[in-house]
This record gives structure tokens, C-alpha cells and sequence, in this order.
């Protein structure tokens, strides 16, 4: 009998998402949440099995309750306790890989990669690059290789699909020596998701991935864009870290560094506190108080003006970025909006192409409001360039890579 089920592990530094796979269908058979992990107080687990229509999506049969989580280990053997009872498990015969999301790979990892002891100490080795994510990742991958030895576990790195970004996109222009040292350069996030949605837009067009150029646009909590000519990523908004490029709910994006010094030297803060300003007190959430792009249009149609400033602030950078992403690409076959608010907020779309005709760019508002699920173009029939519409699913791409490479 061969092993076709994949759980996808997302270890974040207080929660783990997961989710169960039967592949090569990518049916869900289970999802879940953990959330406070290692904070005072009890931790919340949420588990939902298959819905009746077979993708999870339904919250029939959802399941809530708190438990000490005193760290990932915990987590992942309450994890483990919710898909026993539904007959699934961490040490099930069906269970072919553990598939981990990994933020940054540096360098060293263009592909998915079977976890061994020297990859550990790789993805140990640059902790000091994401300093927030890599040692959640870490916990994970060893909370899964403790519990089951036996299956492989395959790491999955944001990095990965940035790694073809040619070297004058990728160095900042700063003493090379130090860069080279310090291994400072652009690095880009969410490839996973880049690679998936830039695949299903060329998919949406009819087209092989080879043949087009697309911007994807991954707005969710964190936020990205990227530049994919014929399915290689050429450019990318986030840099070294994810605090770079656009607005993001929590996070500024691009800032003149000079700041950085003015805060220390004027204000007299530290670099952790300028460090947790930048990541947690920044974007929308610093501009207006919310992060929710859903609260910031409630508030903005209500009149109140920080909201207001808040949205056209990002949607400015946004239409920067798309505008630089035509330049380096020269030509566009589609632009793609994903995640959270790129398939959600309407608005965010429409203000993002307004007016930029000249560019090819323009959107019908039937098909931008319509509601309609899955990828889809809402740019009208006459436009230079397809303006879609593509959910991401960075889980099971996940799956997708970590099963490829255990059968291959
Ligand atoms: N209907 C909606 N309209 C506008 N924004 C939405 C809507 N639904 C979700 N969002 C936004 O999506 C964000 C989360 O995006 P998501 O991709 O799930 O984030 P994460 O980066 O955590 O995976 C929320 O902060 C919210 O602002
Ligand atoms: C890398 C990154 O920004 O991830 P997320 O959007 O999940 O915070
Ligand atoms: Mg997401």
C-alpha cells in the first residue's frame, strides 16, 4: 500500500497551523489552529475535519477548546490527539512526508529538501537572518521529527522561488565587503505562494507558464509583490527580511533608513524597540489603529480620515510597485491579486489599476464585485493586459512539492 496523505506544518513563534492532505488530489481531510503557544494563560485549539463537501471548508463538526501549551511540542501532540479522533494520525501507515513552510532558506535552498541533521544546522545557521520565523520553523521540524522518526519530513522555503532573482535586483547598493560578510541582500518571502498563483494565472490564460509575464500581487497580513517571467521570479518587494516593499497590516514596507538612526539618536530608542515599532506598530495599524483592511473601508466610508490615509497610503505604494514591475518586466501578460485582501477587498483592486489605462491596466467592476470564487479575470474583454483574480493556497503547494519529492 502506498502512503498518500501529507500534513502540511506552518510553525509560527506562538501558533501552528495544519493541515492533512490526500494527495496527489490535494482533497483536505482536516485543518487546524493552534494559537498562544508559550504565553501565559491557556492555548486555543481549533480543529475542523472534512466537511460533507470534501475541502474542510465547510465548519460542520468544527472543534474549540483551551489547553496548556506550554511550548511546540505540545501543540503539535494536541494536533496529533484531534486527527486520532477522527481516525487520521501523526503515526498513521497513510502518512507519506510532514511538509514544513520555512521562512528563509537563504541562499542554500532552491528546491524542497528532506530534513536531515546537516539541513537543520542550515536552517539553524540563518536564524540570524529571520529571527522571528526560522526558530518556530526549527521548533516545528524537530516537535515532528521527535514524535514521528520514521516518515520524511520536507522542509519548504519561502526563499526558494526568488532564488533566480539576477544579482542587480537582488544587492543593495552598500559596501559590497560588509554585504558579502553579512550576507545582506534580497531574499523575498512568500515564494510559495508566488509560484503557485504565477502558475494558475498562466493556467487561467490558457498559456504554459513559459510563455508569460505576470505580476503577482500576495496581499494578505504580510504583503508582497513579485515580477515572474516566464515562470521565473526576476523581482521581488521584500527584501533581506519581510519588513520590506509594500504596506503591510502591521508592517511599514519601504522607509527611508535614515529613520532608523533619527529614532535612535532623537528618540533615544533601541534598536529592539525600532525593531518591534517597524514590525508590529507600523502599516495600516500604525497609520489608522487597525490592521483589518475590512475595518479600515467600514471606517473610511464612514468618513473618519486616519482610515482614509491609511488606505490611499497603501494603495500608493501598491501602484508603485506595479508600475516598477512593468518596467523590469517590459511586457505584462496578466496581473494576479491573492490572498486575504487581494481576494477579498474590491476596492483595494480597483484603486490599485484606477487610471492606468496607458499601462494596459484596466478592471470591469461586474466581474471585480461579482460573487464568484476561484481564479478569475475581472478586467474587461478590450484590456492590453488580464487583471485575475487568484486564490493562493500555499498548503497544498506545500504538500504538492513535499509529495513529488518523496516519490520521486
Ligand atoms: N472581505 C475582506 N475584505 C477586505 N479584507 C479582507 C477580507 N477578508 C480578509 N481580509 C484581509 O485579509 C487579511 C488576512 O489575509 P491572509 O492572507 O489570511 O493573512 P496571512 O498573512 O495571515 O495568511 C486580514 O487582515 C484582512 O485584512
Ligand atoms: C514571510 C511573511 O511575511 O509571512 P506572513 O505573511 O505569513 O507573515
Ligand atoms: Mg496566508
Amino acid at each position: 500500500m502506498n502512503a498518500t496523505q501529507v500534513l502540511v506544518l506552518n510553525s509560527g513563534s506562538s501558533s501552528l497551523k495544519y493541515q492533512l492532505l490526500d494527495m496527489p488530489a490535494g482533497r483536505r481531510l482536516a485543518t487546524g489552529l493552534v494559537e498562544r503557544i508559550g504565553e501565559d494563560g491557556p492555548g486555543r485549539l481549533v480543529h475542523t475535519p472534512a466537511g460533507t463537501n470534501g475541502d474542510g471548508d465547510g465548519d460542520s463538526g468544527r472543534r474549540e477548546r483551551e489547553l496548556p501549551l506550554p511550548d511546540h511540542a505540545a501543540a503539535l501532540r494536541a494536533a496529533g490527539e484531534e486527527l486520532a479522533a477522527d481516525g487520521l494520525g501523526l503515526d498513521s501507515p497513510e502518512l507519506a512526508a510532514i511538509g514544513h513552510r520555512v521562512v528563509h532558506g537563504g541562499r542554500t535552498f532552491t528546491e524542497p529538501t528532506v530534513v536531515d541533521e546537516r539541513v537543520l544546522a542550515e536552517i539553524e545557521r540563518l536564524v540570524p537572518l529571520a529571527p522571528l520565523h526560522n526558530p518556530a520553523n526549527l521548533a516545528g521540524i524537530r516537535t515532528a521529527l521527535a514524535i514521528n522518526p520514521d516518515v520524511p519530513q520536507v522542509a519548504v522555503f519561502d526563499t526558494a522561488f526568488h532564488t533566480t532573482i539576477p544579482d542587480h535586483a537582488a544587492c543593495y547598493a552598500i559596501d559590497a565587503e560588509v554585504a558579502a560578510e553579512h550576507r545582506i541582500r534580497r531574499y523575498g518571502f512568500h515564494g510559495t505562494s508566488h509560484a503557485f498563483v504565477s502558475r494558475r494565472t498562466a493556467e487561467l490564460l490558457g498559456r504554459r507558464p513559459e510563455e508569460v509575464n505576470v505580476i503577482t500581487l500576495h496581499l494578505g497580513n504580510g504583503a508582497s509583490a513579485a515580477a515572474v517571467a516566464g515562470g521565473r521570479c526576476v523581482d521581488t518587494s521584500m527584501g533581506l527580511t519581510p519588513l520590506q516593499g509594500l504596506v503591510m497590516g502591521t508592517r511599514s514596507g519601504d522607509i527611508d533608513p535614515a529613520v532608523v538612526f533619527h529614532l535612535s539618536r532623537v528618540a533615544g530608542m533601541s534598536v529592539a524597540e525600532i525593531d518591534e515599532l517597524l514590525n508590529s506598530r507600523s502599516g495600516l495599524r500604525g497609520l489608522c489603529g487597525d490592521n483589518d483592511m475590512r475595518e479600515v473601508v467600514r471606517r473610511m466610508d464612514a468618513g473618519d480620515t486616519r482610515a482614509r490615509l491609511a488606505f490611499d497610503v497603501y494603495i500608493h505604494r501598491l501602484r508603485s510597485y506595479l508600475g516598477a514591475y512593468v518596467a523590469v518586466l517590459g511586457r505584462v501578460d496578466a496581473v494576479a491579486f491573492t490572498a486575504g485582501v487581494g481576494e477579498n477587498a474590491t476596492r483595494v483592486r480597483t484603486a490599485a489599476v484606477a487610471g492606468l489605462d496607458a499601462l494596459g491596466l484596466a478592471i470591469d467592476e461586474r466581474l471585480n464585485t461579482a460573487a464568484v470564487r476561484g481564479p478569475r479575470l475581472i478586467s474587461p474583454e478590450y484590456a492590453r493586459v488580464a487583471v485575475a483574480v487568484v486564490p493562493t493556497d500555499e498548503e497544498l503547494e506545500i504538500a504538492t512539492q513535499a509529495f513529488a519529492l518523496v516519490n520521486a
